[in-house]
């Protein structure tokens, strides 16, 4: 099952893969006239009702392959108005190439004289709301027809996630619906076939720009919408917290607090103003701070839990009284990483180990990724939380669902990379679920490495990733 948003990420990534909506398109064409060719009796007439969206380009697309066919498409509006150029491309190639097209200026002049069959295609899943004029017209007449109705993608008029119909709807016998079901059409009384149109399986498993669709930022959002990130970190490694509280904000957090050993506080407020810095005494964490970071943490929507907080027994005994009295999200990493297989906690924790990090937890150890996929999700059910494995390739899983990530490059194996990636991570948790915040967080934290590399070569710092980290989230990103 796919809802009609990861179906639009997916397309992108493919897109991104090198292959492209317009191929797609030619795909999804091609399987809905093998359907219509196998309902219909050869030489049946066929009516084509196409809309001016891409689900209406399935359907000229479709037209090219229903030789032998008495096929005539209807185009609800003028040909000007077609909402894409690969849409419009195949209604040129259909007109360039003689087909029979009619322009439906009026829908009440739209004359399907009694066909064999009708191909609805005037809505897929770009629909929002009722139908509208002419759609709504060309619905009922399609429903006033004694046809059997072939619907593109999802029947007109139907959400393809709820299966529910704002308003009027084409009530088909048959829907073509492309590479993988939708869950809208499951409650519908139509015979469903899902058409593999020729998408890379790469374009689900590998992250992509595709992804960043789930991230959206309305004009009228307010302040503190997109997160408010606690940072825990800091003791023996000063460094750490910044890196991660800088990355969180630079992921789009709202506000970033960093709770921190009063010996780096000024360090780490020095790092960049933004900051807010709520120091505990001392030089590292213990038990004595714990309702101090209690009470800092129920106030943040996400606690980034570890950077640079050291191995020091103290600390380790407060992180496991933290995590077993939290239940609020919390990307761990670092040293806390290893007291997580220990601690009974309702909290929801994205876990962010490197392979090493991952042994010390118990885990599993595969040098390469196909071979730790399962292995790595079948610890994350065990659990109980999602795991974000580094490596050349991480390996996003919560048990369920599995992403791998390839952005990235070798001179990322320098220090702070991890803390920039758990603050990144952090900041996208406070929106997302935890497979995808550390799946987005892996994949710009990747290519804002290798953006700063293919610049300056090998040699870079963490806090290079930092001004990358906007673009290669947000960058290109209709809001
Ligand atoms: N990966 C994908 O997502 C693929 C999608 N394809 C096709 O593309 C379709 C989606 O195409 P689009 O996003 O262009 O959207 P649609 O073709 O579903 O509809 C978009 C058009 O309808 C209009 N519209 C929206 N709501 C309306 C309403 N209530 N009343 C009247 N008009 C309304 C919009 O202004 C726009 O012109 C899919 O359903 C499928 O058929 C395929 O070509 C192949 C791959
Ligand atoms: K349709």
């Amino acid at each position: 099952m796919i809802t009609a948003d990861r179906m639009a990420a997916v397309d992108e990534n493919a897109a991104a893969l090198g292959v492209p909506r317009k191929q797609l398109m030619e795909s999804s064409g091609n399987a809905v006239a093998r359907v219509v060719q196998r309902v219909a009796d050869p030489g049946a007439a066929v009516a084509l009702v196409c809309g001016r969206g891409n689900n209406g380009g399935d359907a000229f697309v479709a037209a090219r392959f229903l030789d032998g066919d008495d096929v005539t498409v209807h185009l609800l509006g003028r040909p000007e108005s077609i909402g894409t150029d690969i849409a419009r491309e195949n209604w040129a190639a259909l007109t360039a190439a003689d087909y029979e097209t009619r322009v439906v200026r009026d829908s009440r002049s739209l004359a399907l004289d009694d066909p064999d069959v009708v191909v609805d295609a005037l809505l897929g899943t770009g629909v929002t709301g009722a139908p509208r004029q002419p759609e709504r017209t060309a619905v009922e007449a399609i429903n006033g027809t004694d046809a059997t109705v072939v619907a593109v993608d999802v029947p007109s008029g139907v959400d393809a996630d709820t299966g529910e119909a704002a308003g009027v709807a084409v009530d088909a016998d048959h829907v073509v619906t492309f590479h993988d079901a939708k869950p809208g059409l499951e409650p519908l009384d139509a015979t469903v076939t899902v058409a593999d149109i020729g998408i890379p399986e790469a374009a689900e498993r590998f992250t992509g720009p595709g992804d960043r669709r789930l991230l959206s930022r309305p004009a009228d959002a307010h302040k503190g919408a997109f997160g408010e990130v606690l940072v825990v970190g800091g003791g023996p490694y000063t460094g750490a917290p910044a890196l991660a509280g800088q990355a969180a904000m630079r992921a789009g957090a709202d506000l970033v607090r960093v709770a921190c050993p009063q010996a780096v506080a000024s360090e780490v407020q020095g790092f960049e103003e933004g900051l807010i810095v709520r120091p505990f005494d001392g030089d590292r964490l213990r038990i004595d701070h714990l309702e101090h970071v209690q009470e800092l943490a129920a106030a943040h929507d996400t606690v980034v839990l570890g950077p640079g907080l050291g191995d020091h027994e103290a600390t380790l005994a407060a992180v496991r009284d933290f995590l077993a009295d939290y239940d609020g999200r919390a990307v761990v990493d670092a040293d806390a990483l290893g007291v997580v297989p220990d601690v009974d906690t309702d909290a929801t924790l994205l876990c962010t180990p490197h392979q090493g990090e991952l042994r010390g937890m118990g885990g599993p150890s595969a040098d390469d990724w196909r071979d730790r996929l399962d292995a790595v999700a079948d610890f994350a059910a065990e659990l109980g939380h999602t795991l974000l494995v580094k490596g050349a390739h991480d390996v996003i899983t919560d048990g369920e669902r599995a992403r791998v990530n390839r952005t990235g490059n070798p001179g990322m194996t320098v220090g702070g990379t991890g803390d920039v990636l758990a603050g990144a991570a952090g900041a996208l948790l406070s929106t997302q679920r935890p497979v995808d915040a550390g799946a987005l967080a892996a994949y710009a934290n990747g290519l804002a490495g290798d953006r700063v590399v293919d610049r300056q070569g090998y040699g870079l710092l963490a806090s290079d990733l930092l001004p990358e980290l906007p673009r290669t989230l947000w960058g290109g990103v209709d809001a």
